[in-house]
């Protein structure tokens, strides 16, 4: 039988604290009927300096409630943008994310979101995996095979296994096979955060030169990486664990401290590489190598980022463009393609993805007027 498709909204706020992404989706949680328009609110400096000042805060931290009203507020002026979406996916601002501790924080109220907006919001994500013993994160995978299927349908791809990097902040992979049938189908989707990315890259830029990020990876390409920092960061015990493995953002404090002392070229590019490495070590943990990479977000734009997985990648590398995918938007469709999911009772991540026992039904759904 075949489901009723509906227009989602997906809104996501990463963990570069740079701004916020809202893409349109229609969908009925499980194929990809179409993409729809989509827009980008950045944070003002004084909204990014506030969040930067919150990261590490769980819900009691005394400027949680400041930071989710924030969200709330940012989230709300770009949705009022979309008057046709139905239902709104909102991941909200990771803050902190510890899931054999004390779990996993996303700053901002749905419920208010919903109040606000007057329609119903689909938010708290990955709460529900972390009870139920995932890693609570990355999410995306799931989407990423309703991607690969949707880019084999249109011609854009092989039936084949495929890589979607994300490089935002953090990275993340997903190894698909879009011939399973369903994405919590066994063998589907194995997915786990690469390590940093982006965002050691931008706390450099910011620190040495005022800038928020090196444009196109520019300062990188003038330098050379050092490979005995780079050697000791893949010592860190986040690689060695099996997959599916998730990281907070600011989980690896000793790389920063390790280009301390080189030339702010040198430094862009061991952090540059540094990243690509990270996606290498996790790619080796895979049983099966993938012949394509797929990247999307931020990083995409930086042509040394690029450069340097195309050396340390034992697969073509490639923008996610080359499927027919908008690399800017995928990851808010992707929290408009989970909420159409949670609404219909379809699971969001499963022992694939986050490492949780079985298929998890994440996400709460918020109606207005009902909290
Ligand atoms: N033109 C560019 N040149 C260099 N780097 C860029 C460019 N555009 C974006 N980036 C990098 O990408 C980052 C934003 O990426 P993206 O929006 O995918 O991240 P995010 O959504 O915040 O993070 P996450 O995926 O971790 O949740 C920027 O902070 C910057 O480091
Ligand atoms: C806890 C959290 O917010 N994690 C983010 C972060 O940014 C990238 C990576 O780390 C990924 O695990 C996740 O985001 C994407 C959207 C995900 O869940 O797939």
């Amino acid at each position: 039988m075949t489901q009723a498709m509906t227009r989602a909204l997906g809104m996501m706020s990463g963990t570069s604290l740079d701004g916020v992404d809202a893409a349109l989706i229609e969908t009925d949680g499980v194929r990809i009927a179409d993409f729809g328009r989509s827009a980008y609110r950045a944070y003002s400096g004084n909204e990014s300096a506030m969040l930067h000042g919150a990261l590490g805060q769980w819900q009691d931290g005394p400027d949680a409630a400041e930071a989710g009203a924030l969200s709330v507020a940012a989230h709300a002026a770009l949705a009022d943008g979309f008057p046709e979406a139905e239902l709104v996916g909102y991941h909200g601002q990771t803050l902190a994310h510890d899931p054999g501790g004390r779990g996993t924080h996303q700053a901002g109220d749905g419920a208010a979101l919903a109040r606000r907006l007057g329609r119903p919001v689909v938010w708290d994500f990955r709460s529900e995996d972390v009870r139920q013993g995932g890693e609570g994160a990355p999410l995306a995978p799931f989407f990423h095979w309703a991607c690969a299927e949707w880019a084999v349908a249109q011609g854009h791809l092989p039936r084949a296994p495929v890589a979607f990097l994300n490089l935002g902040g953090v990275g993340n992979l997903t190894w698909v096979d879009p011939s399973a049938p369903a994405p919590e189908a066994p063998g589907a989707c194995i997915a786990f955060d690469t390590g940093p990315a982006n965002a050691p890259l931008n706390d450099l830029m910011r620190a040495r030169r005022g800038q928020a990020r090196d444009e196109g990876g520019a300062l990188a390409a003038l330098g050379q990486p050092d490979e005995g920092a780079i050697a000791r960061f893949l010592t860190h015990p986040h690689f060695a664990r099996p997959l599916p493995k998730s990281l907070d953002r600011d989980a690896f404090p000793d790389l920063a401290a390790s280009v301390a002392h080189l030339p702010d070229a040198d430094a862009a590019a061991t952090l540059t590489h540094a990243a690509a490495a990270a996606v290498a070590a996790g790619l080796a943990l895979l049983p099966q190598a993938p012949d394509r990479v797929l990247v999307c977000g931020g990083g995409r734009h930086n042509g040394a980022m690029m450069a340097a997985l195309d050396a340390r990648l034992p697969a073509r590398v490639a923008p996610v463009e080359e499927a027919g995918l908008d690399g800017d938007m995928l990851e808010a469709q992707a929290f408009g393609w989970l909420a159409v999911r949670v609404l219909r009772g379809l699971p969001t991540s499963g022992p694939g993805t986050t490492g949780a026992p079985g298929p998890v039904c994440g996400g709460r759904i918020s109606h207005p007027g009902r909290g």
